[in-house]
């Protein structure tokens, strides 16, 4: 009998619903894998902003993370906001102690209304435990330039930024595009430790919808991973996943509203299809 593969996000709660750890098991979700979790922080959110942070102690985070190495057996994983380094650090032990492969990292740092969801001391922890543990880095524009301190202006300058967080250990990375500056297309950039690069591009989608949709990606990379699907297909298949998200609103709250994670499944079963997205090698 063929299990379900098992995934695991290890990231904040959202109250409002469309980012952090309850878009990712949405997502699990409509990707047919099975979702665990182990939530660093509560936040008090909804589409208009953060509220309130209460990070959980270091002590909690490692015995929910032993919760689910000593019982689960994890295809593959991703983090999200996980705002202080001693979290960090929890997190990258319990990595290497349940030998969890697969590991994609959003580097989560601010939220779309601009709080802080990762404290700046906790920038140089993610960089030295837990990027050269990652089999795929997902930052957007504004995390890709923290971490390397490299101006994203052009695609030469996205590339140097890609290579400089390689360089930290990671054995792969997208550079998101949603922050782009391009009115027609939503572009992003994938460089792997071979030097093997791809550009995934889609059509930009007119829209204050946006909320988790850094979330959503990397958490339905994840699932294709746990599934067995190659790096680069699964990465193809999260692009489609979130323009069908963003493609069919949900007009929900007065701000920046969640995205539509039942959107893709919805789409394949009526066949109609998902919005292509163009691959360049
Ligand atoms: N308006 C948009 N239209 C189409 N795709 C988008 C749009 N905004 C974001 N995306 C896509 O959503 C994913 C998340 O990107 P991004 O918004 O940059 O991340 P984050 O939520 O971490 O800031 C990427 O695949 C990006 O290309
Ligand atoms: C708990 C939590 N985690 C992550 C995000 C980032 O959201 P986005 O994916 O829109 O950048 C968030 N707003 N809240």
């Amino acid at each position: 009998m063929t299990k379900t593969p098992q995934t695991l996000t290890i990231a904040g709660s959202d109250s409002g619903g469309g980012a952090g750890i309850q878009a990712d098991l949405k997502t699990f979700q409509e990707l047919g894998v099975y979702g665990t979790s182990v939530i660093t922080a509560v936040t008090a959110q909804n589409t208009t902003g953060v509220a309130a942070i209460y990070p959980m102690s270091a002590e909690s985070v490692r015995e929910q993370l032993t919760a689910i190495g000593s019982d689960f057996e994890i295809s593959a994983l991703k983090t999200g906001m996980l705002f202080d380094p001693e979290i960090i650090k929890e997190t990258a032990a319990a990595i290497q102690q349940f030998g969890w492969n697969k590991l994609v990292v959003d580097p989560v740092m601010i939220a779309k209304g601009g709080a802080s969801l990762l404290q700046q001391e906790a920038v140089e922890a993610l960089k030295i435990h837990l990027l050269p543990l990652a089999f795929l880095v997902t930052p957007n524009i504004p995390e890709a330039q923290a971490l390397t301190g490299i101006a994203i202006t052009d695609s030469a300058s996205r590339h140097l930024a890609a290579q400089r967080i390689l360089s930290m250990g990671a054995e792969s990375v997208v550079i998101k595009g949603g922050h782009g500056k391009d009115p027609k297309y939503a572009e992003d950039y994938f460089l792997h430790s071979s030097g093997e690069s791809v550009l995934y591009r889609s059509s930009r989608i007119a829209t204050m919808q946006t909320h988790g949709t850094g979330c959503t990606f990397a958490a339905a990379v994840a699932a294709q991973l746990a599934k067995g699907e190659e790096l680069q297909n699964a990465i193809c298949t999260a692009k489609e996943f979130i323009q069908a998200a963003l493609r069919v609103p949900l007009n929900i709250g007065s701000g920046h509203g969640p995205t539509n994670h039942a959107a893709y499944k919805a789409d394949l079963a009526v066949k109609r299809g998902v919005d292509s997205i163009e691959v360049f090698r």
